[in-house]
């Protein structure tokens, strides 16, 4: 893989969908860089996915709406140019009204992504395992999601209608949204913040399309296994803030070992190494087309 990636995002989306229609756990992480989705693919997971919340927190911000939808989508074009992986987005709110979510839904489909989805929540929105969240009506993101729907100019670009409204109105409640969502042009539902097994047993119970479980830590939903989610009938088991999680404690610790020791030196066993960095950019794809730009040999051990 020279420069980016030779899978087309038509491909890409075709792939989504098939790997959806399987019945198949898709297991997603959220990249934290495009350099992280190369490593999501290289490990063989089946799809990558862009979270609301790391794009903010890289950002230095709260998960609260402030980031805007161009800014998204060109994160989201440095990311895709470089997997071949199928990579899902958080649209949030889709950034305004119902309008702002169809242009939202063009400039994602210009980004390259397989899919985005669209949440209940009013602005300025928040974590979805927080209190306090407040919905809008149902028919207003029914609107939401038709203008998406129909601003899609690849009818293969999914579109998954998030709702937030477990914690706010109740399973029921959630539920009967959902349904109206599908109704809408929603082709997969994201159930917010179930609280325990039975209410995801619930929901694929009432949702024909399909379902994706968010595993994130530090919320309301406990981090079913793999092997669970899969009897359960769902679809995608999402990991939206993990790699960020992990990465930024790797740091804290190394920035505090190097304060306290005066040298890396005992970090080096918990390093990415030179050689698997570079595997992973792929320098010798650009050695054989221009043996100018590789022409070394690495040490052993680096
Ligand atoms: C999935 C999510 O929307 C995200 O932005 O990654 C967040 C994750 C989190 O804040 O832990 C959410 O669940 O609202
Ligand atoms: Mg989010």
């Amino acid at each position: 893989m020279l420069l980016h990636t030779t899978t087309t995002p038509a491909e890409r989306r075709r792939t989504f969908r098939e790997q959806l229609a399987s019945g198949r756990l898709l297991r997603m992480p959220g990249a934290i860089n495009p350099l992280s989705a190369r490593l999501i693919q290289d490990t063989g997971f089946d799809a990558a996915y862009l979270s609301g919340a790391v794009l903010a927190a890289d950002l230095g911000l709260p998960d609260i709406g402030l980031t805007t939808s161009t800014e998204i989508a060109a994160r989201a074009q440095q990311t895709t140019r470089v997997t071949d992986l199928p990579v899902l987005i958080d649209a949030d709110t889709g950034f305004g009204e119902p309008m702002n979510a169809a242009r939202t839904v063009q400039l994602l489909e210009d980004a390259g992504l397989a899919g985005l989805h669209l949440e209940d929540q009013v602005n300025p929105k928040r974590c979805g395992h927080l209190d306090g969240k407040t919905v809008t009506p149902r028919e207003e993101m029914a609107r939401r999601i038709r203008a998406a729907a129909d601003a899609r100019r690849d009818p293969d670009f999914l579109l998954m209608a998030r709702t937030d409204a477990r914690s706010v109105e109740g399973l029921d409640a959630a539920i009967d949204r959902a349904k109206a969502y599908v109704d809408a042009g929603a082709d997969a539902i994201f159930p917010e913040a179930l609280a325990d097994v039975t209410e995801y047993e619930a929901f694929r119970e009432a949702i024909d399309v399909p379902l994706l479980a968010n595993l994130t830590e530090f919320g309301k939903t406990p981090l079913l296994h793999t092997a669970t989610l899969e009897s359960l009938g769902y679809n995608i088991a999402l990991y939206p803030v993990t790699l960020l999680r992990i990465a930024m404690g790797a740091v804290e610790d190394g920035l505090r070992t190097i304060a306290a020791e005066g040298t890396q030196e005992s970090l080096l066993p918990r390093m990415q190494t030179r050689s698997r960095l570079y595997e992973l950019l792929g320098y010798d794809a650009y050695a054989a087309f221009d043996s100018s730009v590789f022409d070394f040999t690495l040490p052993p051990g680096t």
